[in-house]
């Protein structure tokens, strides 16, 4: 009987300690498992985030490979020029530009820009290159058309207009809606000027270049372009005379947008120096534009050229502005539909020759074109057909 009491107080007081027990290991369980779930989610939140870094970084260095990528494809081009900054700021430039490589090849195209021994920097066959070669394209960092064909071209790429593309207000057209998306970059600050005074101060004195700097300023004060996008090409050395020429201009300039609603702050960049230091570089880098039409080849291009009543336009390019002159030149640049120019080679070019064009018509005597390139482009003709005096 006593055993029996003492076992039952025995049970109970095991219940009752094991009744504690079990609650107080579900309890603790119960935390366990919260605290495994809780660390779980962690880990995952953890994995996420990591997973993100990751990708994030593994993207930046492609982005990192790529521009060292460019960076050196332009050094390439330009190799033997670490020594000369102007040149190497060139490429730079360069590997930014929309100018492409030879669309039927791969790789960028067989030139570089180099130092010449007399004629100042010029662009070089990196490799063996054949008769009628494409060299490369090139997109134009600036262009105009002339006064005479305005409301026959685009004012953008300067293409033909189809006598069905409808005139727009303000009296200019685009060929394009994308021609038209790209010319944002000046269109709508020039729309806020009278620009009369300037027109007929280009018209009456047979003026073009002044129209490419009227648009470079309103490239700038948009924000699209920075004031010294043309600095690196080569400027002018300009007479008194000229430089007083182009004072009347860029006193009209400003005052068209003195009389618009352009702040003095967007206007900051446009002093007389740097007015005269784009006219100086275009004078010398701007190219006139005659569209050849559908020709791709010498002949047909040059029939067109002489089909074709005037110049549609004016235009700089980057790349092409490092090409030097040759009275019988190996190179050449036209342009097909418009102001997208195309070099091509003239006649086989070895490795390592200077590629040149020809500025002027060379079918003249030896005194016409001397006398043309040194007014026109302020330098004596070293090339080897002067040379002989031919
Ligand atoms: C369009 S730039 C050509 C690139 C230029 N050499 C440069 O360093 O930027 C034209 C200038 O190059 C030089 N040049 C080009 N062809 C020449 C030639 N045949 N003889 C002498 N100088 C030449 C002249 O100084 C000329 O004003």
């Amino acid at each position: 009987m006593m055993l029996c009491q003492m076992n039952k107080v025995f049970q109970k007081k095991i219940s009752a300690v094991n009744g504690i027990g079990s609650c107080q290991i579900r309890i603790v369980l119960r935390y366990q498992v919260l605290c495994v779930l809780l660390l779980l989610y962690c880990f995952y939140e953890l994995e996420k985030a990591y997973i993100k870094l990751w990708r994030a970084a593994s993207e930046s260095n492609m982005a990192r490979a790529t521009v060292r990528y460019s960076r050196w494809a332009w050094r390439f081009l330009t190799s033997n020029t670490q020594n000369e900054p102007f040149l190497s700021s060139a490429a730079a430039t360069f590997s930014t530009a929309p100018e492409n490589a030879n669309p039927g090849r791969p790789g960028p195209p067989p030139i570089r820009v180099a130092l010449t021994e007399s004629s100042g920097r010029g662009v070089f066959a990196t490799r063996k290159i054949e008769t009628g070669e494409l060299l490369h394209t090139a997109k134009p960092i600036l262009s105009h058309p002339s006064l005479s064909a305005l409301h026959k071209v685009c004012y953008f790429c300067l293409r033909k207009l189809k006598t069905t593309d409808a005139p727009q207000p303000h009296g200019v057209s685009y060929c394009s809606e994308e021609c038209r998306q790209q010319a944002k970059g000046f269109h709508d600050i020039e729309m806020t000027a009278d620009w009369s005074a300037y027109d007929d101060y280009c018209r009456s004195n047979r003026l073009k270049y002044p129209l490419l700097v009227k648009r470079l300023a309103c490239m700038v004060m948009s924000g699209a372009t920075p004031a010294n996008l043309l600095d690196i090409l080569q400027p002018a050395s300009l007479s008194p005379e000229m430089i007083s020429e182009m004072e009347e201009g860029y006193g009209l300039l400003r005052n068209a947008y003195i009389n618009s609603n352009i702040t003095d702050e967007q206007m900051s960049f446009l002093t007389k120096q740097w007015y005269i230091g784009i006219l100086s570089r275009i004078r010398i880098n701007a190219f006139r534009i005659e569209l050849a039409g559908g020709y791709d080849d010498l002949l047909s291009s040059l029939a067109a050229s002489i089909e074709s009543e005037a110049a549609v336009g004016n235009a700089v390019y980057m790349l092409p502005s490092f090409y030097n002159h040759d009275c019988d030149p190996n190179a050449h640049i036209i342009w097909i539909e418009n102001a997208d120019g195309r070099l091509k080679a003239l006649r086989d070019v070895d490795e390592g020759e200077e590629l040149r064009i020809c500025y002027i018509d060379a079918s003249m005597d030896h005194d016409a074109r001397q006398s043309f390139l040194s007014q026109g482009f302020g330098f004596q003709c070293n090339c080897p057909r002067c040379l002989s005096g031919d």
